[in-house]
């Protein structure tokens, strides 16, 4: 009986309990919240706080922890999971669709969605999610605590450094690096290199805005 902590109780939170159960990775979900005035969610229990999370583990109430907070709060995810990495171990989820090429490594508290491919040598930082039928192509790395849209097409010899949101079905050609805390609107098209925390969009993309 393995049994998944999920951090946030929300429509990301509600999609990965979805998935652990469904897709047969844990046999049971219980949530933590700050905010929800319910006791269960789709049937899963709501334990507590985060604040009762350690307690909660002492007592054997779950196994593995996940936190499911989406791409507007990446600080928060990030701290939260520097706050508990060290005492409690942190799960993993790759959808059975997905393709993944044995060398592809992929770091704890990650969650992997349907359709998704990781060529050769992909490697995926702790914390981060990827949606939908992404497609990261050989030797690209994705940094800690980000947050990949639906349909990404990443080339080969990508770096994305930590806390990057990139919107759906953007395209990076290979050889780019995204530095940290960047966003990328839906549809942009990366062919440069981008180091200034900000938002970019368009083809090929640009600064909008800090
Ligand atoms: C399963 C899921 O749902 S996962 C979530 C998937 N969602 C996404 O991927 C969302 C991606 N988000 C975007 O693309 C957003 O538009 C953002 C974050 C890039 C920008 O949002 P905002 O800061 O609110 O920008 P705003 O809407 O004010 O637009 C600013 C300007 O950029 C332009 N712009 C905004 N987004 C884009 C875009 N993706 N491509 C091209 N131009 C864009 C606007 O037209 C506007 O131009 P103007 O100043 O000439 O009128």
């Amino acid at each position: 009986m393995k049994i998944l902590g999920i951090i946030g109780c929300g429509d990301l939170g509600k999609q990965i309990a979805n998935y652990a159960i469904n897709d047969n990775h844990y046999n049971d979900v219980v949530f933590f919240d700050d905010y929800s005035k319910e006791t269960s969610v789709n049937g899963f229990l709501i334990r507590g706080t985060i604040e009762s999370i350690d307690n909660s583990f002492a007592n054997k109430e779950f196994d593995e922890l996940i936190i499911a907070i989406g791409y507007k709060h990446l600080k928060t995810k990030k701290v939260l999971y520097e706050k508990f990495v060290n005492r409690i171990p942190f799960g993993k989820i790759i959808h059975s669709t997905c393709y993944l090429d044995p060398t592809a490594k992929i770091g704890h508290g990650c969650v992997i969605y349907p359709k998704s491919v990781l060529d050769a040598n992909v490697i995926i930082k702790e914390n981060t999610l990827i949606n939908i039928s992404c497609i990261i192509a050989h030797d690209t790395q994705v940094g800690a605590h980000c947050f990949l849209s639906p349909c990404i097409a990443m080339a080969g010899f990508v770096t994305i450094k930590e806390q990057c949101v990139i919107g759906i079905n953007a395209t990076i050609i290979d050889n780019i690096t995204i530095g940290k805390e960047i966003q990328i609107g839906g549809g942009a098209v990366v062919i440069n290199t981008i180091s200034k925390k900000g938002v970019y969009v368009g083809n090929p993309a640009k600064f909008i805005r800090e």
